[in-house]
């Protein structure tokens, strides 16, 4: 899916302007799935966040499809080749100016590294995901993610 965006300068992270969008630098993280665990990371910088647990992902660039942001993000930070799904209905404010959007996402091939953005990576089932210290701007969005968890599958296949 395309959105509309305002014409941000090419240096500049992607704005959106659609109706009801409302306006802002979007942010598209990914409720990463596999076997039954959602994947969080726990950011490195910068220093007001480090420390703290998030839904890894990034900031959307001019002339990308927020499925297309996620699988460039995904495979920037973590190493992974990912396959988008559903976005998590709601929108969640971030420091001024930012939003969070939040889209499931399978995880086809790889395992998850920290190599930008993070100095750590967990792998939560559903009845762990409350034993890390989530930013409290991802709360809500976890616990929507939380409510499409996948069961864990018993032969131990990826879903
Ligand atoms: N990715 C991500 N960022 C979040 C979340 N919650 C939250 O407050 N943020 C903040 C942290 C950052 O200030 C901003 C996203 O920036 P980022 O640093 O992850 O994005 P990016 O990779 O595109 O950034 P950059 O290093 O290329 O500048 O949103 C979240 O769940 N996921």
């Amino acid at each position: 899916m395309t959105e509309r965006t305002t014409d941000p300068a090419p240096h500049e992270p992607r704005r959106d302007a659609g109706p009801g969008q409302g306006a802002g630098v979007v942010v598209v993280a990914g409720a990463l799935y596999d076997r039954g665990r959602l994947l969080a990371a726990r950011r490195s910088a910068p220093v007001e966040l480090a420390g703290r647990w998030e839904l890894p992902g990034g900031k959307l660039e001019p002339g990308e499809s927020p499925e297309e942001a996620l699988v460039r993000e995904l495979r920037e930070e973590l190493g992974v080749e990912v396959e988008p799904g559903e976005r998590i209905p709601g929108e969640w404010p971030l420091k001024p100016g930012y939003v969070l959007r939040v889209w499931t996402a399978r995880l086809l091939s790889g395992e998850p590294r920290p190599l930008e953005d993070h100095d750590e990576l967990r792998w939560l089932s559903r009845h762990e995901l409350d034993s890390v210290d989530w930013l409290d701007q991802d709360r809500p969005a976890v616990a929507e993610a939380a409510l499409r968890l996948p069961p864990a599958p018993v032969d131990g296949a990826r879903g």
